[in-house]
């Protein structure tokens, strides 16, 4: 599903005039339907390698092969961002602690949306939005609320209710389980473990390792190249 050669990507801090390796030589894969965890010291890149994927950051050099339905074997690194906006609606979905709220949407709003942006219709999408958020246990009260009020737990929740209930076919967990309660981590595993079920394949960082085992069928380690070593 997903195949990463030589990933090499480095920062530019402009006011120190300095260049700094985040990652090197990074090479791993995801059979379809797996799930890769990642794990290393904070600071070893493993962020990166998820925003990569994404293509939020832009590596500059290697590939990211990625079995797309619509598009074949893509080099997500070349894809047109008319690709990537495809590829993010409808087959990539992404997950990390903080939530991008939209002015003036509601938590029910921001749910139904992401299905109605892959078609979804109205209804049905408002069902199963409404089903995410019982599911994730979002208080009925919050659903039409604003969420730039809600507490760091109940944006996460929300967050990852909009992700998974469009059911990508990869999905990339940024530490998703960050800061929450032990009750509201065994729902994310369970759905984790449902849409594993399904197919989905997911890349995981879970600083939590005790919440990852059973999970993961494969892990990748990260070492840190080198100790803020630089380039330039
Ligand atoms: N946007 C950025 N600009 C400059 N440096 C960055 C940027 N993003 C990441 N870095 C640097 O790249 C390195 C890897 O960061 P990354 O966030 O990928 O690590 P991580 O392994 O996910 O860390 P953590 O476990 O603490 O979240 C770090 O040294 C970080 O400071």
């Amino acid at each position: 599903m997903l195949t990463i050669e030589q990933l090499q990507k480095s920062f530019t801090i402009h006011h120190l005039q300095k260049t700094f390796p985040a990652l090197q030589n990074i090479s791993l894969h995801v059979a379809e339907g797996g799930f890769l965890g990642i794990v290393g010291k904070s600071g070893s890149g493993k962020s990166t390698i998820l925003k990569s994927i994404y293509r939020t950051y832009e590596p500059q050099e290697g590939r990211i092969l990625f079995e797309s339905k619509a598009f074949g074997t893509i080099d997500l690194l070349q894809a047109t961002p008319r690709q990537i906006v495809y590829l993010r609606k409808h087959e990539i979905g992404y997950v990390s602690q903080f939530l991008n709220v939209m002015p003036r949407t509601t938590a029910l709003e921001l749910v139904t949306q992401s299905l109605l942006d892959v078609g979804v219709a109205q209804e049905e999408a408002i069902s199963r939005a409404e089903q995410a958020l019982r599911h994730f246990d979002l208080d009925e009260k919050l659903w039409n609320s604003y969420p730039n009020n809600f507490s760091g737990g109940e944006k996460l929740r929300l967050n990852i209710a909009c992700a998974v209930v469009k059911e990508p076919r990869l999905l990339l967990l940024d530490e998703p389980t960050a800061s929450l309660d032990q009750a509201s981590k065994l729902k994310v595993r369970e759905s984790i473990e449902k849409l594993k079920a399904q197919g989905t394949t997911l890349i995981g960082i879970f600083h939590d390792l005790e919440f990852m085992e059973g999970l993961c069928d494969d892990v990748f380690t990260m070492t840190k190249y080198v100790e803020k070593e630089v380039l330039a």
